[in-house]
């Protein structure tokens, strides 16, 4: 099966194609969806801070217009990418989440790091190039980790203060310069909630654009400690059976996928498929 969302460096000089335009509010939708002619969305009173070409949507190529104000023209309004990870066309997510990481950065690298100078994107690559110093810059991703935690038939699950009341998931932090992926879940799982793991089993990963998480996922066995959840970043910290469990993350999330994947393999139920 072929993919309807394809990644590409597309040239802005080109016309036509279609564009997502994306502000501090979120993409910019209307009754049609998130996707507009391209030459008409700019002819629209928008304020366009940078414009990139970011891929092909059935065939067709796809720009962002990263916009400097949230004034929506008539008839349109915001979405936030949240939402669209929640529900509808999981291929529109990817294309948006995609338009989003690229929005940051692209907003976020408009002066070069090292010398302060401007920058200006590099023809046929993803990458800010700064002509007094030389330095590019290339879209920023980062790698985290994210764990369940097992021992039999119960998961260890947290919450954070900023999740939505009731909900209980995985643990997760990011990885720091010098760790590997097994150093950084040991460290997250111990800062945590004081709990040591054994047998750490990579299970897959997903990219989690919110706002440039490239989440690693794994099982791990509990191997000591009692639970003690970390002052302010841990809310509550439980062992759940899996036969009576909280409400859960979100259905596309791997957190979720980590949880389901397990709780099939107890039950002899048929395992998930990660969204991806
Ligand atoms: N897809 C999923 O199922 C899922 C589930 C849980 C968490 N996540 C994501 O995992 C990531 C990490 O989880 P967390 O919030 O528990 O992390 P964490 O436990 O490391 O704590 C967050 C703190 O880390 C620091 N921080 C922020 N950005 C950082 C970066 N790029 N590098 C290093 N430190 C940084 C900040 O002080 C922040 O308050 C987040 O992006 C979160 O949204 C995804
Ligand atoms: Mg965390
Ligand atoms: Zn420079």
């Amino acid at each position: 099966m072929s993919e309807r969302w394809t990644t590409a460096v597309l040239d802005t000089a080109q016309p036509g194609g279609w564009a997502v335009a994306r502000s501090s509010q979120g993409f910019l939708c209307n009754a049609q969806g998130v996707l507009f002619e391209r030459d008409w969305l700019r002819q629209q009173p928008i304020d366009v801070l940078t414009e990139h070409g970011i891929g092909h949507f059935d065939g067709r190529p796809v720009y962002l217009l990263e916009l400097r104000s949230p004034d929506a023209p008539d008839g349109c309004h915001w979405q936030g990418l949240r939402q669209f990870m929640l529900e509808g066309d999981f291929q529109v997510y990817r294309m948006l989440g995609y338009a989003a990481q690229i929005g940051t950065w692209a907003r976020e690298h408009r002066f070069c790091g090292s010398c302060g100078g401007p920058t200006l994107q590099v023809p046929g690559e993803r990458a800010m190039h700064c002509a007094r110093c030389e330095l590019r810059s290339y879209p920023r991703i980062s790698p985290s980790m994210i764990v369940l935690v097992t021992r039999g038939d119960e998961v260890l699950l947290a919450r954070s203060p900023r999740f939505v009341p009731g909900v209980y998931s995985t643990l997760a932090g990011f990885a720091e310069p010098g760790e590997s992926a097994e150093d950084c879940l040991r460290r997250e799982v111990m800062e945590e909630v004081q709990v040591s793991v054994r047998n750490i089993q990579y299970i897959g990963s997903q990219c989690w654009p919110f706002p440039h998480s490239m989440m690693l996922g794994f099982h791990a066995e509990y191997a000591a400690g009692e639970i003690v959840p970390q002052l302010d970043e841990i809310e509550d910290a439980q062992w759940f059976r899996i036969d009576a469990l909280p409400a859960l993350p979100a259905g596309r999330s791997i957190a979720r996928h980590l949880i389901d994947l397990y709780v099939g393999r107890r039950s002899g139920l048929p395992e998930p498929v990660l969204p991806g």
